[in-house]
């Protein structure tokens, strides 16, 4: 048995297909006629783009479209002057030969990619190196390894697979996969969880232990990997797999079925999403609405300002997606851990604490009523709220406000169609704004409670450093007794309450949550599914007693213990 990471949930049982490396050679001689080289270089960046334009249309039928934006990434890099000038210039002063110079090229920029700490900059890096392979392989004349040769239905096992791979993968051939490496926001690993295929990576080795045919079975629930099993090993997995097959049919069942608890309390489960492209996704998985729209992702991987117009398009489709449905648009929340190059915004000591989010946007009135416009526009077509980021006072929420005020006079003097009624709220995320919810919920028409950050100010512990990771307490009864009363102080001027961080979508947290009376979860898409499935199981009144004797616990441990027994009981009863 291996273990590895799981990348994607499921389990594959079946003969194994393994992807051997083709060993490339490269001419390592100088060339005479540099120029012949360049035009050979240009031609295989035209053939590149090609192919990768033919991937990106199966892509987009198979994945739909947010996966295929992929391959717009590798055009981007096809596109490249920088990358691009790199190699024509090595071609030129160096006399190499093509396929060298591009390897050479490619070898540098993905290092110096991968030692950025960001992880998108890193996937930027895995980008690069399918694009520069797959240029490599059409100046050496190699037909790249493809899996559409694969005859019979069987788990793949390579060393790697890069986006171009998985794009080729049909569903009905490839059981499973497994990669030497890779981890589980790897492209590949979104990839398989998109279509829903069995996959655990990180593998190490696998890939030279491992003979063509050989039966192999892929668990990408628990990270596990079994080559050759015994009779036994493949009694009890085929179990396994019907058995997570059939709570995945059941799962399915609850799309469209309202979030009710076994007391008739009805809350709300909504998604988080990043991309326009997520909503379908989203709804797919039974959201009941997006209660997290982080539009940075709109601002980022580009080098110049999202327009109004872009912008306005990116809110419109979700808004129509979701119909009537609550669609919650964050502004703007840039800085921190998200950066954004084109802005040349200056180094800070803690980034953290400093010039982020809303701060930036009041300081920048121009950019943020850009992004006004834009969702105010859009809030003529679904159901649209918006929220504003890292408020920490009742004056950056009244700045905000008169910002907005001045846009929605700018918008009726043109005549724009907008939502005079959209509801506006903030971003509990800030302990000053915890505590001041009472005064904040007379300003507000609602409260999103941003875990991920308000854990970190609470406990002053760094989301990001593992040093500090083990303070890092979603169970921590100050945290509770924030939470609780942010809720509170909604209720009590008759405004909703929801939480946005990764606790809402807790299995563990959920019942306390909803004892505290929280009325929106808002989580990532495929959290959804068992988080009805939970609260069907679940008792308000009861949860609210459970809720009540956590506050008044000592440590986020004692908390968590509780919270689990408390729960196993209420199973067994
Ligand atoms: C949802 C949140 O925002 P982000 O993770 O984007 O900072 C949060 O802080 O909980
Ligand atoms: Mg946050």
């Amino acid at each position: 048995m291996r273990t590895g990471i799981a990348a994607s949930p499921g389990i594959a049982i079946g003969p194994a297909w393994v992807v051997q490396e083709v060993e490339l050679d490269f001419p390592t001689e100088k060339v005479d006629n540099p120029e012949e080289q360049l035009n050979r270089f240009r031609g295989a960046v035209d053939k590149a783009k090609t192919q990768v334009d033919a991937l990106r249309e199966k892509a987009k039928q198979t994945m739909g479209e947010d996966k295929a934006a992929i391959f717009e990434a590798h055009l981007m890099v096809l596109d490249d002057p920088e990358l691009l000038g790199s190699v024509e210039q090595k071609i030129k002063e160096e006399r190499l030969d093509a396929a060298k110079a591009v390897h050479d090229v490619i070898e540098q920029f993905v290092a110096m990619f991968e030692q950025m700490d960001m992880e998108y900059m890193r996937e930027r890096a895995a980008d690069i190196r399918d694009v520069g392979s797959r240029l490599v392989h059409i100046l050496l004349g190699v037909e790249p390894r493809s899996l559409a040769e694969m005859d019979d239905p069987s788990v793949v096992v390579a060393h790697d697979l890069t986006p171009s791979d998985t794009a080729q993968m049909d569903k009905s051939k490839v059981l499973g996969f497994t990669t030497n490496i890779g981890g589980r926001t790897s492209h590949s690993a979104i990839m398989a969880r998109t279509l829903e295929i069995p996959a655990v990576v990180g593998l190490k080795t696998l890939v030279s232990e491992i003979q063509q045919g050989e039966t192999v079975i892929v668990d990408g629930i628990e990270g596990k990997v079994i080559v050759n099993p015994t009779e036994a090993e493949l009694d009890d997995y085929r179990k396994r797999q019907e058995r997570y097959e059939a709570e995945k049919k059941a799962l399915k069942r609850l799309v469209s079925e309202p979030s009710v608890t076994a007391d008739h309390a009805r809350v709300e489960l909504a998604a988080n999403i990043g991309s326009p492209h997520d909503a379908q996704l989203a709804k797919e998985n039974g959201a009941e609405g997006i209660g997290l729209f982080r539009t940075e992702f709109l601002y980022m991987d580009r080098t110049d300002l999202p327009t109004e117009e872009e912008q306005f398009e990116a809110y419109k489709h979700v808004a129509e997606t979701f119909g009537e449905h609550p669609v919650v648009i964050r502004t703007l929340d840039i800085g921190g851990d998200k950066e954004l190059p084109y802005l040349d915004l200056p180094d800070e000591l803690n980034p953290f604490l400093g010039y982020r989010a809303i701060r930036m946007c009041l300081d920048r009135p121009e950019l943020f009523k850009t992004q006004l416009r834009a969702v105010l526009r859009a809030s003529a077509f679904g159901n649209i709220k918006m929220m504003y980021p890292m408020v920490a006072t009742l004056e950056e929420l009244r700045a905000a406000n008169r910002l907005l005020d001045e846009t929605r006079a700018e918008l009726r003097e043109k005549g724009a169609d907008f939502n005079e009624n959209m509801e506006v709220g903030i971003m509990i995320e800030v302990p000053a704004a915890a505590v001041m919810a009472d005064a904040l919920a007379e300003e507000a028409d609602f409260f999103s409670i941003g875990t991920n950050d308000l854990i970190q100010y609470t406990m002053a512990a760094d989301r990001m450093n593992e040093r500090v990771s083990h303070l890092y307490q979603p169970f921590h009864p100050a945290l509770l007794r924030l939470i609780k009363h942010v809720i509170d102080a909604a209720h009590a001027k008759g405004k909703w309450a929801g939480m946005c961080g990764e606790m809402a979508g807790d299995p563990l947290a959920i019942p306390l949550l909803l004892g505290l009376g929280l009325d929106e979860f808002s989580m990532s898409a495929i959290s959804i599914l068992p988080a009805r499935k939970q609260l069907k199981q679940l008792k308000q009144s009861e949860m609210k007693r459970l809720a009540e004797r956590a506050l008044e616990l000592g440590t986020a441990e004692d908390v968590r213990a509780y919270v689990e027994n408390e729960l196993k009981t209420l199973q067994h009863s």
